[in-house]
């Protein structure tokens, strides 16, 4: 507690209110949060975003509310320094991110900020070797060893800023996303995280910082002794692959995607470039480029199925100055750079060990989800799936509440995304800020960095929800395969042929 009080005492109350909405511009969402981007020029935002929780307009979506830990929860996040004593459910998030999936992923990749402690309010604690300063609804984390930096906190909104920020961006926002859900404008704080699509102090400095959002999704093969004999297929095309079928089936894609995430998680780097190539082809909710934080490529909003993924000029005029290969060479040479980075940083080896955490994958969680809130199991209905996975029924809590734990945990690797930006570096310039990476053919270098976004806690009623939605991706891949003639043995030797 003794560090604290090096920590300023005369604090500043930090609201945004309706005058300050117009500074606040659309970048994008998903299905539970819209984030911001802030154009004004208050040192204290330049280089944020603001992160609005949403408000399902639809109750049956309402899954993510998560803003009371059943008893179930409590059971199972107790362990977690700190997430049960909260003050406020919105910052459960937060810690989540920090004290689950920081250590995991590594906290140089999970939300390095810079944002001036002066402008922070109430109380402060220590807890675990980290500042905790909190008050009604805002919480900012500071490592101790940190000098200046937080690394993310909440900020107090008003309901008329909220109102105001919600009709302004409306004309961008996609139609879908629109009929799903409003910003939720009874909260009252919003998450203030630093921006990853530009490097910090580069829009200062006029750097062209150009940043690609990739949204992985699992990268592995579930080999689960619980997967019942007639969902095999699992064992052998990937989920990703396997939901495209499904949702092109029900008419929200319109095309199959030509990613497959085992080239991204294969470690491998022409396996990796192959990966990138195709999340550029169809990159749908899974990939979007930005240069200097505005979008250039992909979808707005977590396109679903975007046809037209280049904003204005071609993709080839954008890299000009910042690619310096020849014109028809420079967005090959661009995704090589990307594929190079990502191979070298080594990211994706720790995401794809916090996805294997689901080692028994949701046909074998589902069972120990039902022993932990105690109704009967849905999944037993059925006697061969009884049979299969009988044992699981008689472990202990414990044990049960660490399968789902992990499960829960995994879900979160699964679907987060993570921005690895660049920003050409100047010949000779012997700073070492950031990590390096060469374009070789061109021997142009650049800066890189590479951080994970949308680390949230999956909620634990969820679970029911994971394992129809699973039984009927396979269904339907199965039954697409009946359909065309193909066999699970012939699909199997697809992918061996593939090298998977
Ligand atoms: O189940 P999945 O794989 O479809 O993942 C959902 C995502 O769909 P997609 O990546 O397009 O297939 C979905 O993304 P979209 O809304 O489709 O962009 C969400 O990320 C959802 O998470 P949450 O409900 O916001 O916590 C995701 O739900 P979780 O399964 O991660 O809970
Ligand atoms: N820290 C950040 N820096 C820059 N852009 C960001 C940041 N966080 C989010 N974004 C942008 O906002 C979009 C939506 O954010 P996010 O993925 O957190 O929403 P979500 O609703 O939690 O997603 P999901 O649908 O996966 O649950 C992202 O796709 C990304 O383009
Ligand atoms: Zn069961």
């Amino acid at each position: 507690m003794q560090e604290v009080s090096r920590l300023p005492t005369e604090c500043t109350e930090l609201v945004l209110e309706e005058k300050d909405a117009a500074d606040w511009i659309y970048r994008g969402e998903g299905a539970a949060n819209l984030v911001l981007a802030y154009k004004g020029s208050s040192p204290s935002f330049v280089g944020k975003v603001i992160r609005l929780q949403k408000a399902p307009k639809n109750i049956s979506q309402s899954m993510n509310g998560t803003s009371v830990f059943s008893v179930q929860e409590c059971l199972l996040w107790k362990d977690t320094n700190d997430l049960l004593s909260s003050t406020s459910k919105e910052n459960v998030g937060q810690l989540y991110s920090l004290h689950i999936m920081s250590p995991l992923l590594g906290s140089e990749h999970v939300d390095p900020g810079d944002l001036d402690l002066r402008k922070m309010v109430g109380r402060s604690r220590m807890v675990d070797g980290l500042y905790m300063l909190e008050n009604k609804a805002s919480l900012a984390v500071i490592e101790s060893t940190s000098q200046s930096s937080e690394i993310q906190m909440r900020i107090l909104v008003s309901k008329e800023f909220l109102e105001s920020v919600e009709k302004n961006v409306l004309c961008q926002r996609p139609a879908w996303r629109v009929d799903a859900a409003n910003i939720n404008i009874l909260c009252d704080s919003a998450l203030l995280v630093s921006d990853h699509s530009v490097f910090p102090h580069g829009i200062l400095k006029e750097e062209p910082c150009i940043s690609v959002e990739i949204k992985p999704k699992c990268g592995f093969l579930p080999s689960s002794r619980f997967i019942a004999e007639g969902n095999f297929i699992k064992r052998s095309i990937t989920r990703f692959r396997m939901h495209q079928v499904l949702k092109h089936h029900e008419g929200e894609i319109s095309q199959i995607s030509e990613y497959d995430p085992l080239d991204l998680f294969s470690g491998s780097s022409e396996r990796i470039h192959k990966a990138i190539k195709a999340l550029f082809t169809t990159p749908q909710n899974n990939f979007r480029i930005f240069l200097n934080s505005s979008l250039i490529f992909g979808g707005l909003g977590g396109g679903r199925d975007s046809t037209d993924f280049v904003m204005g000029e071609s993709f080839e005029d954008k890299m000009e100055g910042i690619i310096r290969a020849d014109y028809g060479l420079r967005t090959a040479s661009f995704l090589q750079l990307v594929a190079e980075a990502i191979f070298r940083s080594g990211v994706l080896d720790r995401l794809l060990e916090a996805q294997k955490l689901d080692l028994l994958d949701i046909e074998g969680a589902i069972h120990a989800y039902y022993n932990i809130v105690s109704q009967p199991c849905v999944a037993c209905r059925d006697l061969a799936v009884r049979e299969l996975s009988h044992s699981l029924h008689s472990i202990s809590l414990e044990e049960s509440l660490k399968i789902v734990r992990d499960y829960l945990v995994a879900a979160t690797a699964k679907d987060c995304s993570f921005m690895i930006s660049f920003r050409p570096r100047e010949d000779g310039d012997p700073s070492l800020s950031h990590r390096t990476v060469c374009l070789e053919p061109i021997n142009q270098n650049f800066d890189y960095k590479v951080n994970f976004i949308d680390l949230d806690l999956k909620p634990l009623k969820k679970m029911l929800y994971y394992y129809e939605l699973d039984q009927k991706i396979v269904s339907c891949y199965n039954q697409m395969n009946k359909e065309h003639g193909i066999s699970d043995t012939k699909s199997m030797e697809r992918s061996e042929a593939a090298g998977i």
